[in-house]
Formats: structure tokens, sequence, C-alpha cells
């Protein structure tokens, strides 16, 4: 199992709707794929794909439920662990409970996949999402104030752990040169300073059937499957499948290892 993050540095960026069409993308060549909302504070995954969940993270949390037992299945071949109440609450558990989210890991085994759409910027929580991953894909757009955000982010993750992998996505590009321009301009800080590759893997660009795809809740996968920015789409996902992130498989039980680096268990 890959587990994998998409986030930003600011909001607003298309991280969630590249989380979902990737998630459908990778499903589509065969792999397993598992999304959770990892948006602490606007879980939207779930209202993209135009699902209302009934259980969540925080019936995990107080028992009622185990973690397998909340995923939702949705009709577009990935399934999903809804955000909202209880993923704070991840942050910070009792022995209890962290023994609960710690139950019926061994269900989760035939992901090949888990990709978590956090929420936007450094905040701590999303930041233990990035260092608990294998991989993480930062989504920026052309737009200044997107790049400084965006390099805030990969500043603050390679601080703190420098053999993080990090990847970009450029998305709303009006040009392909636009995306050059931003990978170029990205890779040189983290090249200079911080004496780290970040990886482009692709642009998607402005595409006002994606714009109408949130407002129908469907994914633009399924509704323009041959649209240009479709396509792009699929490319990205057929680059990170054939990356494999450098870190060795150790654990036998991925999802396990990482929730326990996610809620500060001792492995
Ligand atoms: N390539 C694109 N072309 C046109 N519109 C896009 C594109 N990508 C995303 N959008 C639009 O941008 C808006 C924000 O997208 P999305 O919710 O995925 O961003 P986000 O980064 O997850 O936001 P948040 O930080 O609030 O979670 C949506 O209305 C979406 O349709």
């Amino acid at each position: 199992m890959r587990i994998l993050c998409i986030t930003s540095g600011k909001g607003g960026v298309g991280k969630t709707t590249m989380a979902i069409n990737l998630g459908i993308a990778i499903a589509n060549a065969g792999r397993r794929v598992l999304l959770m909302d990892g948006d602490l504070g606007l879980a939207n995954l779930n209202v993209l794909l135009g699902i209302v969940p009934k259980l969540t993270i925080h019936d995990v949390v107080h028992g009622r439920k185990t973690l397998p037992q909340i995923i939702i299945s949705t009709p577009y071949g990935v399934d999903l662990i809804a955000g909202g109440s209880g993923m704070a609450e991840l942050a910070d558990l009792t022995a209890m409970e962290r023994q609960r989210v710690m139950r019926g890991l061994e269900l989760l085994d035939g992901y090949d996949f888990l990709m978590i759409d956090t929420g936007a910027g450094i905040g701590e929580n999303i930041v233990r999402f990035i260092l608990a991953s294998d991989e993480t894909v930062i989504v920026t757009t052309p737009h200044p104030t997107s790049l400084t955000d965006a390099y805030g982010v990969i500043k603050t993750i390679l601080s703190q752990q420098p053999s993080t992998q990090l990847k970009l996505l450029v998305n709303c590009v009006n040009t392909p040169a636009d995306a050059q321009r931003v990978a170029a301009s990205l890779s040189r800080v983290t090249d200079t300073f911080m004496h780290s590759t970040l990886e482009c893997i692709g642009y998607v660009p402005v595409d006002m059937r994606i714009e109408k795809s949130i407002l129908m809740q469907k994914p633009h996968l399924i509704l323009n499957p041959n649209a240009p920015s479709a396509k792009l789409i699929h490319e990205i996902a057929h680059r990170l499948l054939t990356s494999a992130p450098l870190t060795q498989d150790k654990h036998a039980n991925k999802i396990e290892f990482f929730l326990k680096k996610l809620v500060g268990c001792s492995t």
C-alpha cells in the first residue's frame, strides 16, 4: 500500500478536485483506492462526490464503529472515509481511544492506495498527516500567493523531515509554459536552500468543465472522460503509479503504521 497526501499552501487551488480525480484515474488503472478526508476544518470530499456520510471518525474514536465500518463505497470505483467531526480528535486521543482507532485495520489490507486530502497551510494537524505519509503531492496554481504558500509548506516539511518525498502538481494553468515556469521556480528554491528535489508530476489547465463538475457534485473524469484536462489527469496518475516511493515497505500493515504515527502511538 502507498500512503499519499494531497496538500497545498493556499486554499481553493483545486486540491480536493485533484484528489478525487486522481483517485478515480488510479482506480481506473486497476488499483484499489481509499480516499480519506483529512481536512479538519472544511471537510468536502464527500460534498464534491455528492455523498452524505452517516458515520465519521467520531464514531470510531468513541468506539461505536471500527474504521473499516465507516468506509463508504462510491459509484466511481473509489472508497471514502469522510471527514468532519472526529478528524480533529485524532490529534489528541486517550490511550483507549487510540486502541479503538486501531481496531479492525487488517481489513484495510486490500487497498493499494490511501489518498488523503488535507486542509491547506502549515497547521500542526496538516503537517502530521504529511509526515506520516509515504509521499506528498503539493498542488499549486501559478498565482504568486499560491506559489509563496506552496514554498512555505515545502520549507516547513523539509525542515522537519528532509527525506520527505514531495511532488508538485500545477493546477489552473493557461499554458504548459506556465507550469514549467512554476516548477522551475519552486525547484530552484528547494534545490538551493534545502538540497532536495521537487518532482513535477504534471499540470492541469483551467477548464470550465471542471468548475461545472463541482457544481454537479460529480467527478470531472466521469462527466468528461475525453476532455484534454481529463487525459492530463490520467497521465499524472500514470506517473504516480510508475514512480514508486523510495522508502522500503517494511511494515506489513501500512495503515496501522501510518495511524500510529498520526495519533502518536509508539510503534
Ligand atoms: N483546473 C481547474 N479549472 C477550473 N476550475 C478548477 C480547476 N481546478 C479546480 N477548480 C475549481 O476551483 C475551486 C476550488 O477547488 P477545490 O475545492 O478542489 O480546492 P481546494 O484546494 O480543495 O480548496 P479548499 O482549500 O477549500 O479545500 C472549485 O470550484 C473547482 O471547481
